[in-house]
């Protein structure tokens, strides 16, 4: 069975934890979200793409969910020695290394997708990992701060700014010229299902979506399309998705993501037991819903979680 997941972070690498226990002779290709790429210290950082990469490949920092395991922050110390930031961005001695790497790789010529692979070599996920594309996307959100407006990196503002102040917008900067990077409309159209795992609806499945031609690809795919709630009991269950979601005006419910989606683009949702409730809802939405616990307290759990998907994909098909 081909399986293609969009995927951002850490919800969405823990979930293909999951999906590869649960379909173990899948063949499962990741769209993995570039909009939160961050260039530092004349490196090219790609946080969802080195997420899903270290998480199935054993090299995350567990309790992160981010990062190496093991790291140590020589290069860090040294770097704000120097005076040169910023220091907000824990960027480890190991993980500088991939940074390292993937930047000579596209100083050469080599497109994103190529290094992607090139890395993935290394690390061995076991599933294939493409970026939306090999174009240049990066995510700024407005924000107001002491009183000004001002639109701010992603990643400063999630992980600076702690998303403690509001957001106005969230902008894919640069989202309409950029092309799905190769094999992604391929994967998309080959898949069997596609899943949108408990990744950040906005950040992350939203701004995979927001590159031409990928939303369009899978409502045209004729394939059921399932996807988790990363919403559980009207918050968030790690990160801080309910803030990017009130900046583009969805409230923080299982339902509303559901909705924010469309019933153009998903035939099924999973809701978590405690959103029981909501599945009316989202059922007369046009959307086939369950309820199923949606904690990915372990991989026993995600495991149970893909199972889920996929059963209810089966239902959809049928
Ligand atoms: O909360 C943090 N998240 C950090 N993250 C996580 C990152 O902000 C998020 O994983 C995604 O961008 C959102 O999914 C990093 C990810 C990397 O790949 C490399 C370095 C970092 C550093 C941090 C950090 O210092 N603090």
């Amino acid at each position: 069975m081909r399986i293609v997941v969009l995927a951002g972070g850490i919800g969405g690498a823990r979930f293909l934890r999951g999906l590869k226990a649960a379909a173990p002779e899948a063949e499962i290709t990741v769209v993995g979200n570039t909009g939160d790429d961050i260039h530092l210290f004349g490196l090219k950082v790609c946080p969802d793409l080195d997420t899903v990469m270290y998480t199935l490949g054993g090299g995350v920092h567990e309790e992160q969910g981010w990062g190496r395991a093991d790291e140590t922050f020589a290069v860090k110390e040294e770097l704000a020695a120097y005076g040169v930031g910023p220091e907000w961005f824990g960027l480890g001695d190991r993980d500088f290394a991939t940074h390292i790497v993937r930047t000579q790789m596209i100083g050469a010529g080599y497109p994103l997708s190529a290094v992607t692979e090139a890395l993935c070599a290394r690390w061995q996920p076991g599933v294939r990992l493409l970026p939306m594309s090999d174009d240049r996307v990066e995510t700024h959100v407005l924000v107001e701060t002491d009183g000004e407006r001002k639109a701010v990196h992603f990643q400063e503002y999630w992980v600076r700014l702690r998303a403690a102040v509001p957001a106005h917008a969230v902008v894919p900067v640069g989202a309409e010229a950029a092309k799905p990077a190769p094999g992604v409309l391929e994967a998309i159209a080959a898949a069997d299902v596609i899943v949108f795992p408990p990744s950040n609806p906005v950040v992350s499945i939203g701004t995979i979506l927001a590159v031409p031609g990928i939303r369009e690809a899978i409502a045209e795919a004729g394939v059921p399309v399932v996807g988790l709630s990363p919403i559980v009991g009207d918050a968030p269950v790690r990160g801080m998705a309910d803030k990017v979601l009130a900046a583009v005006g969805v409230e923080s419910t299982a339902a509303a993501v559901a909705a924010h989606y469309g019933s153009g683009l998903l035939d099924g949702w999973l809701v978590d037991t405690v959103d029981a409730g909501a599945v009316a809802e989202v059922e007369e939405a046009g959307i086939r819903c369950r309820a199923v616990p949606l904690l990915m307290s372990d991989l026993a759990a995600a495991t149970r979680m893909a199972r889920e998907a996929l059963t209810l994909a089966e239902e959809v098909r049928a």
